[in-house]
């Protein structure tokens, strides 16, 4: 069932969502009047051809971007124009598309910046002792879950990219978030490393809310529950897997001829 649609939707289940949400960049609108629902521990990728927006929609969701109009919720609550750090610390953890680790420390140090960057208001107040052991658990729960364990101690510019890549998502894990918001986790990797991290991916997805931006169709479809589809700013479509595996606008817009040029 496509629950973007259902009209039995759960209005409780919505964790974020946008009304009429637009980006100008001068003339060029980016993204145009897009209504989005993101559903409770539901994983939905954002898919469509380069530059149809998708990046700079997750910019907007994440408060990297301030929208030219529209509204963002999070849970019901308004947060239109919050700075990226007050999203982040309302739970929605976000990685790039470029790495973003500090090569030269471990992946635990990694995890533990993280951690402390993100640690809620309630626990500053903690002994320094406290807060240490608090950070440290924290850190070692992202490595454990984002399958790092094992590299713990490792100088994270000496591993692989994509166990790089796999402690960057660690890093999001690290700041507590209940939503994740990925863009391209696959990007640049070979066919064995991104196997790993479609695992990684479908583990994440039955405990976190999932918002995935990826060209790989085979993992997209693997690991999405809600697909959405954008192209030149809009939304062409919304649906379960099958739904747009079966439309024949997708397929003449994105998914047809040339769509292996994405
Ligand atoms: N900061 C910016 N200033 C001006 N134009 C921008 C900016 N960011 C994005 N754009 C433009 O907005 C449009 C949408 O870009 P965006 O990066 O969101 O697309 P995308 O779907 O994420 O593409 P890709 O798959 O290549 O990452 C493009 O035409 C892009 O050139």
């Amino acid at each position: 069932m496509n629950s973007m649609t259902s009209a039995v939707l759960d209005e409780s289940k919505v964790v974020l969502e946008t009304r009429q949400l637009t980006k100008s960049f001068g003339g060029l609108v980016a993204v145009n009047s897009a209504n989005y629902r993101f559903i409770e521990r539901q994983a939905h990728a954002i898919i469509g051809p380069n530059g149809a927006g998708k990046s700079t929609f997750v910019n907007l969701l994440t408060g990297h971007f301030p929208p030219s109009s529209g509204e963002i919720l999070f849970k019901g609550q308004r947060i239109t124009g919050f700075p990226a750090h007050k999203v982040s610390r309302l739970g929605v953890g976000r990685s790039y598309q470029k790495t973003n680790v500090f090569p030269v420390f471990t992946c635990f140090e990694n995890c533990r910046l993280a951690a402390q960057a993100q640690l809620p208001t309630s626990m500053r107040f903690l002994r320094p002792a406290a807060m240490y052991k608090e950070v440290n658990e924290r850190a070692d729960w992202a490595l454990e879950l984002c399958g790092l364990t094992s590299r713990r101690d490792r100088i994270a510019g000496s591993m692989s990219y994509g166990e790089q890549r796999q402690l960057e998502i660690g890093m999001v894990l690290a700041t507590g978030p209940e939503i994740l918001v990925l863009d391209e986790p696959l990007a640049g990797m070979g066919k064995e490393e991104s196997e790993r991290m479609v695992g990684l991916l479908k583990d994440l997805a039955r405990r976190f809310t999932l918002i995935l931006i990826e060209h790989d169709m085979d993992a997209v479809f693997s690991i999405a529950e809600v697909l959405t589809v954008m192209v030149n700013g809009t939304v062409l479509e919304s649906g379960s897997v099958e739904a747009i595996r079966a439309s024949k606008a997708v397929q003449d817009a994105y998914l047809g001829d040339g769509a292996e040029a994405y």
